[in-house]
């Protein structure tokens, strides 16, 4: 099916990916996914360690033999000797995106004040947008979906509210979202009639 949306899912973590505790990334990614889309959409996940070489072959494949539209990845982002996802993304990438990583830390100092330690990016590698989402699992739902009080009204928009249109920017399927989990922001011009 040629509108389905293929997400690749990178965890990148040491410790993960060396069996020494659980990989909590990928389910927490998928989860939030399957919340919060309604389009038709698949994954692919690979399980890394912070290898900046292995990061940006993980992300070239994804991007340019799996044909994915959509790359996430989670962990690596900090300031650590071994935190290089950000420099991996920013070599693979055609275009930089920085709005993303910006908006990113505004949501998060909502939640941690740490969030300033927080270097995650976005790229355009061809026809896909690759997005760097912090390493706490909970962080990624937090940043996915921004900031709500508690009757659930937006207080600041998540990082997927823009996702969509980025993605019909470059060629990709039109999503569609469950807007009690993020609506997606479209221009006008840019929006179809919702299927029944
Ligand atoms: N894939 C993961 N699964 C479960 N918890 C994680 C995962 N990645 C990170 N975390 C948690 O979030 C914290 C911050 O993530 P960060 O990416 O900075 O990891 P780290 O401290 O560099 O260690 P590692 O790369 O070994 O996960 C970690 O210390 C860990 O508690
Ligand atoms: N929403 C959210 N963002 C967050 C955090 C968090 O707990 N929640 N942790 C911060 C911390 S402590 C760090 S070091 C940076 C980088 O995280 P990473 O190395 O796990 O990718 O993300 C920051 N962003």
């Amino acid at each position: 099916m040629n509108d389905e949306l293929i997400i690749g899912l990178v965890s990148i973590s040491d410790r993960a990916s060396g069996g020494v505790y659980e990989d909590k990334g990928i389910p927490a990614l998928e989860e939030w996914l399957v919340a919060a889309l309604l389009s038709p959409w698949r994954i692919e996940t690979r399980l890394i360690p912070d290898e900046q070489a292995v990061i940006e072959k993980t992300l070239i494949e994804l991007c340019d033999s799996v044909g994915c539209h959509l790359v996430l990845t989670t962990g690596g982002t900090g300031p650590a000797l071994r935190d290089v996802t950000p420099e991996a993304t920013l070599a693979v990438g055609h275009k930089v995106m920085p709005g993303f990583g910006e908006q990113m830390r505004q949501i998060s100092l909502h939640f941690v004040p740490t969030a300033i330690l927080s270097r995650q990016t976005a790229v355009i590698r061809g026809k896909a947008l690759i997005l760097n989402l912090p390493g706490q699992p909970k962080s990624i739902k937090e940043t996915l979906e921004g900031v709500k009080d508690a009757g659930g009204k937006q207080l600041v928009p998540g990082i997927f509210a823009a996702v969509p249109y980025c993605i019909d920017l470059i060629g990709g399927p039109y999503i569609e979202t469950d807007e009690t989990v993020v609506k997606a922001f479209r221009p006008k011009s840019a929006m179809r009639p919702k299927a029944e």
